[in-house]
Order: structure tokens, then C-alpha cells, then sequence
């Protein structure tokens, strides 16, 4: 199954649009689980299994696990969601972006190291440093556009000619011209709904990675009405501190699944 199809399919399945977000800091672990040499594995692992049923993907980003030497925890993390919970593709957050030959590297390291079904990448570059991924191709490539950050409007606002901005011109040139495989899609910050329907209707039924709900606030009602596609899908919303730390004690992966729940069910009101 190539990443689309597996996460059409967890659209289905789970009738979630709901991406949970793995950005586990230990600082902000429960008592128990400080001090344990497998801490980030463990309290990942819980979430996901606390979570499978409610998610259409996962996304761990790559910093959280880097900055603490946990890459070996990562692996064992994403072979955990294989085995465990197969029908659940995985988002490798970790927004590559270098000339050919060193993104061949990162290719790799997504893909086959690491084992994900898509990874986000700066479009930057162009598209040569996007090719290594998508020569991948059941893979997913998943390219910024807008992203959440107030400072995102620094570059991806500018006017690139005609009353065009940077995102839309990225938009419409991922989906002309980068998808000809059909296996990429793009971020768009909840934080910005009018973008959202922008790139929505600059890219037909491409599927849209959102993250801003929860911890950055972004509007849920909003996001759903700019961002879905005609079948009432086409999303990956993502929640990752807002779901991670929903509790802090020994039933933190209890409180995790009540908020992922409540997300998911917020969400499909306005599909
Ligand atoms: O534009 C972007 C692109 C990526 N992110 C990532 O999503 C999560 C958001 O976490 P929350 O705790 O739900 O705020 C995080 O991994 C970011 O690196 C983004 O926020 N905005």
C-alpha cells in the first residue's frame, strides 16, 4: 500500500482525521517514567497504544528524539506502530531539505532507517532536493506551504508577481507539477484558515497536514470548513502537547486518549 492509500484508509477505518503528534519532552514526563534509560520509548509507545483507534497517522518529529541521542528509541517507536498497529501510517516530522545527493541521505535515513510511510520537506531548494524522496514512490512527501508559525508570513507572504504569495505559488506548483505520482501533500497551519481554503482550492483533494490546534490555538470548526476535501477528508490534523501532557501522572495515557477522543469528535462535527 503506498502512504495515500494507507492513510485514505485510516480515514475510514478510524473515522478520524486526527493526527497525534510525538514530541516527547522528558521534562515533562511523569514522575515515573524519569530516570528510565527507555523513558521517551515508553511514553511514546503508550500514547500510540492509547491512541490507534482514534488516529489516522502519527507523527513524530525527529528533534525530540535527535537532541536527547534517542534515534535508537525512534526506530524501536515506529517498529512498535508497524507491528502493532499496521493499518496507521507513519509522519517522520523532521523538514529535510538539502541539494540532491545529501537529501538521497535523508531519503534513506526516512524511509529505510527509520522505516516511515512520509516525511516533511522544505521546498526550498526546488525540486531536485525534493526527488530523492519522491523517487520513493509509495512514500509520502509532505512539503511546507504555510506553515503555523506567525513568522511563516516572513517569506511565504511575499509577493512573487501577479498578487501571487510564496505558499500559493507552492501550492499550485507541488500540485501541478511536483505530484505526478500522486504521493505528496502539504502543510498548512490551522493558525491561518483563509490559507487553508486557499490551498484547498489550489490543489484539488491533495491531502493537507494542519498542525496548530491545541497548544498553538488554532480554530478547529475553522480548519475543518477551509481545509476538507469534497469526500469530507483530505486532513491531518495535528495535536501533539495538548494530547502528550493531558496528564501528568500514571494514568497520563488515559487522559492522552480522553483528549485525542474529544479532538477527533470535535473535528468530525464539521467534516
Ligand atoms: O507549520 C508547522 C509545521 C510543523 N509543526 C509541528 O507540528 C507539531 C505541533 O505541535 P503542538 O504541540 O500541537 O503545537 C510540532 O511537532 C511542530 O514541530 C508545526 O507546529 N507547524
Amino acid at each position: 500500500m503506498t502512504f495515500i492509500e494507507s492513510l485514505q484508509a485510516a480515514w475510514t477505518r478510524n473515522d478520524s482525521l486526527l493526527c497525534v503528534g510525538l514530541d516527547p519532552d522528558p521534562a515533562k514526563f511523569p514522575v515515573h517514567l524519569q530516570g528510565r534509560n527507555d523513558a521517551i520509548f515508553e511514553f511514546c509507545r503508550s500514547i500510540v497504544d492509547a491512541t490507534a483507534d482514534l488516529a489516522c497517522c502519527f507523527k513524530p518529529q525527529i528533534a525530540y528524539f535527535a537532541a536527547r541521542r534517542a534515534e535508537d528509541q525512534l526506530e524501536a517507536l515506529i517498529a512498535h506502530i508497524r507491528i502493532t498497529h499496521p493499518g496507521i501510517p507513519v509522519i517522520l516530522d523532521a523538514k529535510r531539505g538539502d541539494i540532491g545527493s545529501t537529501a538521497e541521505q535523508y531519503a534513506v535515513e526516512a524511509f529505510e532507517r527509520y522505516g516511515a510511510d512520509a516525511v516533511t520537506a522544505n521546498p526550498y531548494m526546488g525540486r531536485d532536493s525534493v526527488e530523492p524522496y519522491l523517487a520513493y514512490r509509495n512514500k509520502g512527501v509532505i512539503l511546507l506551504c504555510r506553515t503555523s508559525n506567525p513568522g511563516g508570513s516572513d517569506l511565504q507572504f511575499l509577493d512573487v508577481g501577479g498578487g501571487v504569495k510564496l505558499y500559493e505559488h507552492v501550492a499550485r506548483l507541488v500540485a501541478e507539477e511536483w505530484n505526478g505520482n500522486g504521493q505528496c501533500a502539504l502543510v498548512v497551519g490551522a493558525t491561518f484558515p483563509a490559507e487553508i481554503a486557499r490551498v484547498r482550492a489550489l490543489t484539488g483533494d491533495m491531502p493537507l497536514l494542519v498542525p496548530g490546534i491545541g497548544a498553538q490555538g488554532g480554530d478547529i470548526e475553522a480548519t475543518v470548513k477551509a481545509g476538507r476535501s469534497a469526500a469530507g477528508s483530505g486532513l491531518m490534523i495535528n495535536s501533539s502537547r495538548a494530547i502528550l501532557y493531558a496528564g501528568k501522572d500514571e494514568n497520563f495515557a488515559d487522559a492522552a486518549r480522553r483528549v485525542a477522543a474529544e479532538t477527533r469528535d470535535a473535528i468530525n462535527r464539521f467534516r
